[in-house]
């Protein structure tokens, strides 16, 4: 399942059916023996950047995922103790007597528009000894970088093509990407997977494995975790139909020789 942030605009249940925002403690509780992955929305201030991977760490996240991307507006550093001694410093507030404000400096910490740099996710390993994983690589000189920085594994994905209109599709981009770096890196993929034929496809072109975003957010939204839940055993169902009907006995079966890329003659391409 896809980092999705703030689910419970779509439903109560959200991340966990907890308190109004699900923190890192929370989610760890709920997921129980479960393994977890920690997505970093990752502030400017470094103190708060560490005191976040050490939460994730206690809590036992053991998955480290950085997206490339402009997220959604969340409350989540209004747990971090380190933010809140600070905002509490610089304000004399807490963030629950001020939300305008310790809102306004949460935003300015994750979504303040000035880049992390590759150089930056030394900063990272200094509070990480997990693998680490970037999210939105859509470049084959990016996931160069990636190999070059030590990252464990990247997600090839324009973010369903939420963030930057006429970006390429990733499918498009993932055995370009694959054929650069597949053998140094894990490679997982998302972006537009609906289906098992499409899981076939991703996994064909040599993702390690998919991630599905809004169709788990679209179950959601109807009736909660249990039609989340009941989305995603749907497109495994039909991955494992898909397969048989393929003729393909086992994943290791999903290989390029599957494959056809066929141009018809309607098809009509254009980028940004
Ligand atoms: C409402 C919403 C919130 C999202 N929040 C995040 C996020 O916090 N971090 C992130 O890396 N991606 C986020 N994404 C992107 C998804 O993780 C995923 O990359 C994207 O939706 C493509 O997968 P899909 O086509 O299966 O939805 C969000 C997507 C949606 C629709």
């Amino acid at each position: 399942m896809a980092p999705v942030g703030v689910q419970v605009i779509f439903h109560g249940d959200k991340e966990t059916g907890l308190s109004e925002v699900s923190s890192i403690e929370e989610v760890a509780k709920a997921n129980g023996a479960g393994p977890r992955w920690y997505q970093l929305y990752w502030p400017q201030d470094n103190d708060i950047t560490q005191s976040l991977l050490k939460r994730a760490k206690e809590n036992g996240y053991k998955t480290l995922v950085v997206p490339f991307a402009k997220g959604e507006e969340d409350r989540t550093g209004f747990e971090d103790p380190v933010f809140r001694e600070k905002f509490q410093h610089q304000s004399g507030k807490t963030p629950e007597e001020d939300i305008q404000g310790a809102s306004k400096a949460w935003v300015g910490e994750v979504f303040s528009g000035a880049a992390h740099t590759w150089e930056d996710i030394k900063l990272l390993r200094e509070g990480w000894d997990g693998p680490i994983v970037l999210k939105g690589i859509q470049h084959p000189d990016d996931a160069r970088l990636a190999v070059e920085y030590g990252v464990d594994g990247i997600v090839v994905s324009n973010h369903g093509g939420r963030q930057l209109d006429g970006a390429v599709g990733s499918l498009e981009m993932l055995p370009e990407i694959v054929d650069a770096v597949g053998d140094k890196l894990t490679v997982l993929f998302d972006s537009g997977v609906r289906t098992g034929v499409d899981v076939i496809k991703a996994l064909s072109l040599g993702a390690k494995a998919v991630i599905v975003g809004r169709p788990a957010i679209y179950g959601l939204s109807i009736a909660g975790k249990q039609s989340a839940k009941q989305v995603l055993q749907g497109i495994l169902a039909d991955l494992d139909n898909s397969m048989g009907l393929a003729g393909i006995k086992n994943i290791h079966g999903c290989n390029r020789s599957v494959l056809r890329k066929v141009q018809y003659g309607g098809d009509v391409k254009s980028s940004n």
